[in-house]
């Protein structure tokens, strides 16, 4: 590869981003792509904007549902690497097109961004992560090669806040964590967050939260709206808050703003 294209998902950037992925891409071109733009609010994209730009990271704000952010990418890829071709050509070489890989956790939008660049549906694409499963090189035009990957996650998250964020927006498998369990840590964290507050959710569900037990919440709501099945309930709190029914917000903000 000429360039990697880490893709992370914007309402959790920090969790999204992989321990070893400085280790991988060594001295290659990076662009990080915070993909999802639409489900975190301005205030977030901002502040995240801020962030990486003190950093001096360039960073490409995307949404892989709708294609904007797309053609930044694409652009910025071939500029990116456009040396691997001066060499070439000093060496007497062909010019050949430039590689880029998309590499990122799970269901973070990797393949919709890349079928929205192609405008076309190259690589499969599903609301669930782990879709895909094998290595595959697509091209756009005579002179950008992309290479969709499968999604990767540590071995071992020993970070439990990071892990019950991945679990909350969906970013690893269902079966790899405690649904009830998830959703009152989410209820916890909706009720704390300003953008949200307790009145939201008394709004969504007609139940006071007592501000300190998330599990008590979802069991009411069970009761309430599922005939007590505690794993309904769970899933609903969950699906609401992936759908933005609670508002488009960010889960992390960057380490120097205090949320
Ligand atoms: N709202 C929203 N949905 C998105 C965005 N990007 C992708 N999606 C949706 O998220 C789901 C996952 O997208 P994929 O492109 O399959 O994600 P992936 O990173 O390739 O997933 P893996 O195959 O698990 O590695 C799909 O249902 C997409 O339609 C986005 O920017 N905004």
């Amino acid at each position: 590869m000429d360039v990697v294209i880490e893709v992370r998902d914007a309402r959790i950037p920090m969790s999204t981003s992989h321990p070893q992925m400085d280790s991988w891409i060594g001295n290659r071109k990076r662009i990080l792509v915070l993909n999802r733009e639409d489900m975190i609010s301005t205030t977030d994209r901002n502040a995240w904007a801020t962030y990486y730009a003190r950093q001096g990271t360039k960073v490409v704000f995307s949404n892989g549902k709708l294609g904007m952010g797309s053609m930044k990418l694409g652009r910025l890829a071939k500029t990116l690497a456009a040396g691997v071709n001066v060499k070439r050509r000093a060496k007497g070489l062909l010019p050949r097109p430039v590689r880029a890989g998309i590499v990122g956790y799970p269901n973070v939008g990797k393949s919709s961004l890349i079928n929205r660049l192609l405008k076309r549906r190259m690589c499969p694409a599903a609301p669930r992560p782990g879709v895909t499963r094998v290595l595959k090189w697509v091209r756009f035009g005579t002179d950008l090669e992309l290479l969709d990957s499968p999604g990767i996650i540590p071995m071992r998250i020993s970070d439990q806040s990071a892990a019950i964020k991945l679990a909350i927006c969906d970013d690893i498998g269902e079966r790899s964590y405690d649904v009830v369990d998830v959703a009152a840590i989410l209820v916890q964290m909706l009720s704390r967050l300003p953008a949200v507050g307790n009145k939201a959710l008394y709004d969504r569900y007609k139940i006071v939260t007592d501000g300190r037990c998330g599990k008590i919440y979802v069991q009411k709501l069970a009761l309430q709206l599922f005939s007590g099945n505690i794993n309904q309930a769970a899933f609903r709190v969950l699906s609401d808050f992936r759908k933005g029914k609670f508002g488009w917000i960010a889960l992390e903000r960057p380490p120097q703003i205090v949320p």
